[in-house]
């Protein structure tokens, strides 16, 4: 399975990383929001380095050109709600491509909240069959949400590739995709961090992307 992660190459992509982790910068919400948007253009346009392209004639007022144009057919999936604004860039790049939704929400199963269960209650998909399927999440923790996710979405065919994007991943919820999802997986994400604290928060992370993008839930 092949992991690619952004911030070991330097480019602007750092700085949006920067500010989103950043405790001050990030209590602005527009701005928080507009940079996960942003890391999920950057992840748009290289992952469509992967699609298969075919040349096409194009009329332009003068003449004629021709271009190479992907012909996957993507499906943007996300895992509300914090991948909404993540999922807006995905979908500011690849503006033909169908969309899948799926809840999931992490709440504490035991006194100590050091145990995560993850509930999932919405779904709204098209057909997978055969797509390229872009599962856009920002966070990848332990995993389970992705897993899920996935599982609610390919009770609508078999996608042909799967490309997991997320902005921060632990070595813990990468070893989970391995193990639960196919070989045709690639991961893109900004950056790798070392650990979960012990209510299964990245550290370090930047917080909960959910309650940054829209304000915390009760
Ligand atoms: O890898 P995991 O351990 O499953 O954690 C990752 C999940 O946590 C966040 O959502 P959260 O549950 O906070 O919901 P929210 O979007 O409503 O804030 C995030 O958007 C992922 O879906
Ligand atoms: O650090 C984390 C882990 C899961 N979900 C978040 O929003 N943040
Ligand atoms: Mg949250």
């Amino acid at each position: 399975m092949q992991i690619n992660i952004f911030n070991k190459t330097n480019s602007v992509l750092n700085r949006y990383l920067a500010e989103i982790r950043d405790k001050d910068y990030q209590k602005n919400r527009l701005l928080f929001r507009n940079n996960i948007m942003r890391i999920g253009e950057i992840e748009a346009y290289e992952i469509s380095k992967t699609f298969r392209y075919a040349k096409q004639d194009v009329e332009t007022p003068l003449g004629t050109a021709t271009e190479n144009l992907p012909t996957d057919n993507v499906v943007i999936a996300t895992v509300l709600r914090a991948g909404l604004p993540f999922h807006t860039g995905f979908l500011n790049i690849f503006d033909h491509a169908d969309n899948a939704f799926v809840s999931a929400y992490r709440t504490y199963t035991n006194e100590e909240h050091t145990e995560v269960g993850i509930h999932v209650e919405y779904l709204a998909a098209p057909s997978v069959e055969d797509k390229t399927l872009i599962i856009a999440d920002p966070m990848l923790a332990t995993g389970g949400s992705m897993e899920l996710g996935y599982k609610a979405f390919i009770q609508k065919g078999t996608p042909r590739h799967i490309h997991i994007a997320c902005v921060i991943a632990t070595p813990e919820g990468i070893e989970h995709i391995k193990h639960t999802f196919p070989d045709n997986t690639t991961i893109w994400c900004g950056a790798v961090d070392p650990k979960m604290n012990s209510h299964k928060y990245i550290v370090p992370g930047f917080g909960d992307a959910g309650d940054l993008c829209y304000g915390e839930k009760i």
